[in-house]
């Protein structure tokens, strides 16, 4: 269970300090919670909250009763992010090599660690691609190779922050099936509102505020009719 209370986060500007994100009091327990808004809502900062990426400038948030703030190691074990460019997270010249590195904590042994990341890298199909260069891989192919790699630290928590904003429709498809038959909680921001209700529950951010939390197609319709009268009025 994740739980939100009384958390503002504030950020720097060249005008002075203004509020992000202002969270009065939020659980979110449910396996599939998806968040979607306009480009700078503050869905980013409400993702990074969630392992400490980010850290309330007041209130607390905490994930089984760590707080992300004390306890921001425990929370990382448990909380995965995946960031919308792999290449940002994949740090090794390969899927392979980028597996065993997440594995090495549970495997002191080489040889079963290969066997390890081969297993994890075969469920998603990567394995011919295994020793390949991630600079050689598709978008697509990356970013299933990064989920791989999240993954095998085992958390409990997956986090993703615009997983199929680089990926075709092909690739957006496979992502969405891979995810959905992952055991794990997953928290997905995103601008696809295809993506957005493959969830039980969805939050609307606006301003720096939850301003919907419901059913996905009731939140997504109103999310549609925001984006609407936004436009309308600018
Ligand atoms: N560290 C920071 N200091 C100052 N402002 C920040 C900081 N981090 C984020 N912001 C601002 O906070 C707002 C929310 O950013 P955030 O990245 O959470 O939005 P988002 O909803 O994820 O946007 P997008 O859909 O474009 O990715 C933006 O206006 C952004 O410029």
């Amino acid at each position: 269970m994740i739980r939100f209370r009384n958390v503002q986060v504030a950020g720097e500007t060249e005008a002075g300090t203004r509020p992000i994100l202002t969270v009065p009091d939020l659980a979110l327990s449910e396996d599939r919670i998806s968040v979607i808004g306009a480009n700078g809502s503050g869905k980013s900062t409400l993702l990074k909250l969630i392992n400490g990426l980010a850290l309330p400038d007041t209130g607390t948030v905490d994930v089984d009763g760590l707080d992300t703030t004390a306890q921001g190691a425990a929370v990382r074990r448990r909380v995965a992010f995946v960031f919308t460019d792999p290449l940002s997270q994949l740090v090794m010249p390969t899927p392979l090599e980028d597996v065993e590195l997440s594995l090495r904590r549970q495997y002191r042994n080489r040889t079963e660690r290969r066997s390890a990341a081969l297993d994890l890298l075969r469920d998603f199909g990567l394995e011919p691609l295994a020793g390949q260069s991630i600079y050689q891989l598709s978008g697509g192919e990356r970013q299933l190779a990064a989920l791989a790699s999240v993954l095998a630290v085992n958390p409990s928590v997956l986090v993703l922050d615009e997983p199929s904003t680089l990926l075709d429709l092909r690739n957006t498809m496979l992502l969405r099936r891979r995810l959905a038959s992952l055991p794990q909680q997953l928290i997905t921001a995103t601008h696809d509102l295809d993506l957005a209700q493959d969830s039980v529950r969805t939050l609307v951010v606006d301003n720096g505020q939850v301003v919907y939390d419901g059913e996905p197609a009731a939140a997504v319709s109103f999310y549609r009719e925001l984006a609407a009268h936004v436009a309308g009025s600018s």
